[in-house]
């Protein structure tokens, strides 16, 4: 193959022959020179002097007497690729759980030699819901802070983790006294703002990144830790569930390459967290924001890759905790993942998937406890062709406004009045609100509609090929009349991926294990997929 001609611009994977890759006018041409070291098992690794660790891995294939070139650089030549940050890992909370845990997280990293890439990490698993019940505890009326259950169990589980991962334990007292004096001082207050609960909830990820960045280290692997509200995480001062603003890219691409080529070592990032743009203050994304860290340093630094590990094997058909049987799906657009995210689905942030669409960045969702399973590719597109239905989300507690003008049908600016009042008040229409809020709403809506209120109320999301809709309602509809559930309402958005249905909240799970039944496992479901497609692949429901 001639490679030398396509060198710039480079898309992996990309073959070149193995002469070609010895010839020195391969190599002169493109000022590279390669330092052939090892030859086994089929890898031929390639060090680029100079540059520090890394390199580009290329994977032989005897048979074709070809070279698998598995380093991607888009448009930048072969040089700049070699040994720039390629990819984001983002580890949650179960993720990084103890000493063994983190253990296993650093092999699994360093199982992919031929990879530098930027670490994100989320707190130790359960250390953030310990350090909100803290915080609660303290605004009510506890004297004694240091009684706090949750506080020794956070102080307990990070030095045992130290010292399990033979680390000194003055890497994080200093944080934990700090933790201590902010409980304290919400119990003087007797009050927890949504900027003291940032605060104290960013102790989680503050000690997690350090710990482990400290045990790299010590093993030999060269790490920095960064918190991300040092290092250009600008948002927006809404505490507990901040926006991040463009200023972002930039300032965190900067200075990640910049410390990077000065003196290389893996970057790991505390996620959730930010800087509000106001008050300067600690500001969090939102639960689960650690993804939404990662898919922002994947599109400001235009990496190949995220990868978002978990405790599950990638993104599945339905919540596992609502029907174990729950399946991987191997591939989602960002579309689909962005909109099952929206609805509900607690495996991926809600606005992750925007900073990744934007820079079209693929990411993978993959378990950190089997790290061989495939996962979940999310791109762009993938083939639709033989898509039904994907996965199905359940959002619980919703409540349900039925809106009736009092005036005349089709009244004039009516719709526009409706949403006008809901954006006044603040109020996102798809998102729970609390009841202080709705009774605001409802009091402004009175005035120009009947208005009824239905709480208690699920949104099950069927995420799929909205093409396709008349197959997939026609099988809901069965399902749910044979289940005895009445749908009190049915919506398709313009998304063309999402059709969502109401029911109560007593019957939703028992809907969405009889869906996923209906979908995913019976011969009823592959049947149907026979008489559309013309052959049996369950891949493609
Ligand atoms: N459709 C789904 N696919 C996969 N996991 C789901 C889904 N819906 C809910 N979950 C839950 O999401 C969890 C993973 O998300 P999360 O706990 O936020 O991961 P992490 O903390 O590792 O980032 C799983 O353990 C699973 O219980
Ligand atoms: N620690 C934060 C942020 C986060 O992303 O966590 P996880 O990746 O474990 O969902 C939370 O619990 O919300």
């Amino acid at each position: 193959m001639a490679a030398a001609t396509h060198l710039c611009g480079i898309k992996t994977p990309y073959c070149f022959s193995k002469k070609a890759l010895h010839s020195q006018s391969l190599c002169s041409q493109k000022r590279l020179n390669f330092d052939l070291l090892t030859e086994s098992c089929g890898t031929l690794r390639v060090s680029y002097p100079n540059k520090g660790r890394g390199g580009l891995r290329v994977v032989c294939d005897a048979r074709k007497n070809d070279v698998l070139v598995q380093s991607e650089a888009k448009c930048q030549g072969l040089e700049e690729s070699i040994n720039q940050l390629s990819c984001v890992m983002k580890f949650g909370g179960s993720s990084v759980a103890s000493a063994d845990r983190m253990k296993e997280i650093a092999e699994l990293i360093l199982s992919f030699p031929e990879e530098n890439p930027v670490i994100v990490l989320s707190a130790m698993g359960k250390t953030t819901n310990k350090l909100i019940v803290a915080g609660e505890k303290a605004a009510s009326c506890i004297s004694d802070v240091s009684e706090i259950d949750e506080l020794s169990f956070v102080k307990e589980l990070h030095y045992r983790t130290v010292d399990e991962l033979g680390l000194d334990k003055s890497l994080i007292t200093d944080h934990l006294e700090k933790l201590e004096r902010l409980l304290n001082g919400i119990a003087v207050l007797k009050d927890m703002t949504p900027r003291a609960r940032d605060y104290l909830v960013s102790f989680g990820e503050c000690m997690s990144t350090r710990i482990f960045a400290a045990y790299l280290n010590k093993i030999g692997v060269k790490a920095r830790q960064y918190d991300a509200f040092d290092i250009g995480f600008i948002t927006t001062d809404d505490f507990t569930n901040a926006d991040i603003l463009e200023a972002t890219y930039p300032a965190v691409a900067n200075k990640l390459h910049s410390d990077w080529n000065n003196d290389p070592a893996i970057p790991i990032v505390t996620g959730f967290l930010g800087k509000g743009c106001r008050t300067c203050a600690i500001t969090t994304l939102g639960r689960g924001g650690s993804d939404l860290t990662a898919t922002t340093i994947g599109k400001g630094l235009g990496l190949r890759e995220i990868q978002v590990w978990k405790d599950v094997d990638g993104v599945l058909t339905c919540d596992p905790n609502i029907y174990p049987g729950a399946e991987p799906v191997p591939y989602l657009t960002f579309d689909e993942a962005a909109e099952l995210a929206y609805f509900g689905a607690q495996v991926l942030h809600p606005q992750s998937m925007r900073p990744a669409r934007e820079g079209d960045i693929p990411v993978r969702v993959k378990n950190s406890y089997n790290p061989n399973a495939p996962g979940t590719l999310i791109t762009k597109s993938r083939d639709m062709s033989k898509a039904i239905l994907t996965s199905i989300v359940l959002k619980r507690n919703v409540t349900m406004l039925d809106i009736v003008s009092t005036r005349m049908l089709g009244q004039f600016g009516f719709l526009a009045k409706v949403f006008s009042t809901f954006e006044d008040l603040g109020i996102s229409v798809d998102v729970v609100a609390t009841s202080e809020e709705l009774d605001n709403v409802v009091e402004e809506l009175e005035k120009i509609a009947k208005v009824n209120l239905l709480q208690h109320r699920s949104i099950i999301s069927l995420i799929g090929n909205v093409q396709r809709s008349s197959l997939i309602l026609e099988k809901v509809f069965h399902v749910l009349r044979t289940n005895g559930v009445n749908v009190q309402m049915i919506s398709q958005g313009a998304s063309k991926v999402n059709i969502s249905l109401i029911v109560n909240d007593s019957e939703s799970e028992k809907c969405v294990r009889a869906l996923h039944s209906a979908f995913f496992e019976t011969d009823l479901a592959v049947a149907d997929l026979v008489n559309h497609n013309g052959n049996g692949n369950g891949n493609g429901i």
